[in-house]
């Protein structure tokens, strides 16, 4: 085994090669519950709200910071006021700082003009989806960033994702050759890094794509805050190289936390990796791509066409054996539908069951539902959150109680077995 230790803040990850997985990161150690295990800072970041923003969206659109994508607040108090870009003045940055940082980095000049010339040539964008039009924002990010950190759009090209190893390669090569070619028709070409040159050549359709590839397979979302009813969707997308080793697992052993708003500059937009539970050593550590309630045939769908594999996991093992697929892949173009799946009623059953034996490995004799314990224990029962608990990292010897939701950030005190709800803790405990 092929294995490079990496800079996690104790070593306690390794990058090894797993066949039919590619590169992976198994624990050097063995790790407990709630420990962090990688820190990450992105190597770029670009906006999740569309270019040409609709009725429903604009109101979020400019909320956020353009640098370090914080909740923008206005204020008298300078370090929350807002400050215009003075060429586009359709940018907003939280402070100066974020201002000055921008231009030289993410909102460089290139940028901020090639944003405004596809704002200003309204005729063809605005009738694309929303994922074009941010994919649109991801291209700009990803050639700015060759211009201004050649090294990190190198690190990029390393990251898995080819325009060939998906299945949806053809929307990938449909969006690249339609994004390529509004962008080189109205922006003035990058001009080409001292770097090595891809084989794709510069600023091509073929680059283009391949950089669409990487992005499907690697960029992490950072989420808005909950609103009132609940829903938290993406404020912004992130490349972490770091963390773009992790393979998934329907039931992942790690999730990760981001803190955008709360965390201080200019570490904000950091994601923090920590243990579910305990795992020993030798162990791969696993994130799971999307919420943990998605049921099995949405699964398989999402992680073929949005990552080009099928998952052999212990759970897929046990529900591609479940009797309601069948019904389910009769829905399979309702894409609506799969967006706004839970856990389908099977799993709820199951779960119910599990939970009424009662015992504390909460069914794992069940061998219809050997993973109903995860459930009960490690997914916020919140209405609509769909996220995955994690307990606060530990203070010495001593493993916290207190379980934090990844999607909503809800923290309740582990009961054990949890799931109902109970226990809650507000923010101020
Ligand atoms: C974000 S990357 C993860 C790191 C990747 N293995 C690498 O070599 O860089 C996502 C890609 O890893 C592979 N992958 C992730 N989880 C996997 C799994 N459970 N089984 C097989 N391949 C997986 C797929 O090729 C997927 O598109």
């Amino acid at each position: 085994m092929n294995m490079k230790q990496m800079s996690t803040s104790g070593g306690e990850l390794s990058v090894v090669e797993i066949e039919g997985r590619g590169r992976a990161l198994v624990a050097t150690q063995s790790l407990r519950a709630g420990q962090i295990i990688l820190r990450d800072s992105p190597i770029l970041l670009y906006s999740a709200f569309p270019l040409f923003p609709s009725s429903a969206t604009s109101s979020s659109c400019n909320c956020y910071c353009d640098y370090c994508f914080k909740t923008l607040q206005a204020s008298s108090s300078s370090s929350t006021s807002i400050n215009p870009c003075p060429e586009c003045s359709v940018h907003l940055f939280c402070s100066p700082k974020c201002l000055t940082a921008a231009r030289s980095s993410s909102h460089s000049p290139w940028v901020c003009e090639s944003l405004r010339r596809l704002r200003d040539c309204p005729s063809l964008l605005p009738q694309q989806p929303l994922e074009c039009q941010v994919q649109a924002r991801f291209l700009l990010a990803a050639y700015n960033l060759a211009l201004v950190s050649p090294s990190h759009f190198q690190t990029l090209l390393t990251l898995q994702g080819q325009r060939s190893c998906l299945n949806s390669t053809d929307s990938i090569a449909t969006s690249a050759q339609f994004l390529h070619s509004l962008i080189s028709s109205l922006c003035t070409p990058p001009p080409p890094p001292q770097i090595p040159l891809p084989q794709e050549g510069w600023f091509s359709i073929e680059l283009s794509a391949t950089l669409l590839a990487k992005d499907k397979l690697n960029a992490f979302g950072l989420m808005e805050p909950v609103s009132e009813d609940g829903h938290r969707s993406v404020r912004a997308y992130g490349i972490y190289p770091k963390a773009s080793f992790f393979n998934h697992d329907c039931l992942p052993n790690a999730c990760r936390f981001d803190y955008v708003d709360t965390n201080p500059g200019p570490y904000n937009t950091d994601i923090i990796v920590r243990m579910i539970h305990d795992v020993p050593q030798g162990r791969e550590i696993c994130l799971s791509y999307f919420p943990v309630n998605e049921n099995y045939p949405n699964r398989q769908r999402r992680l073929m066409e949005d990552y080009g594999f099928t998952c052999h996991c212990d759970r897929c093992k046990v529900e591609a054996n479940w009797s309601d697929n069948d019904d389910d892949d009769d829905d399979a173009l309702d894409v609506e539908q799969e967006e706004e799946e839970v856990m389908d009623e099977d799993t709820d059953q199951q779960m119910e069951a599990a939970s009424e034996s009662g015992n504390e490995d909460g069914g794992q004799a069940d061998s219809d539902f050997p993973h109903a314990y995860f459930f009960l224990r490690y997914m916020c029962s919140r209405n609509n959150c769909g996220g995955t608990l994690a307990p606060l990292p530990p203070t010495g010897d001593s493993s916290s109680n207190i379980m934090e939701c990844n999607v909503c950030g809800n923290l309740k005190n582990d009961d054990g077995v949890g799931g109902d709800g109970k226990g809650e803790l507000s923010m101020d405990e």
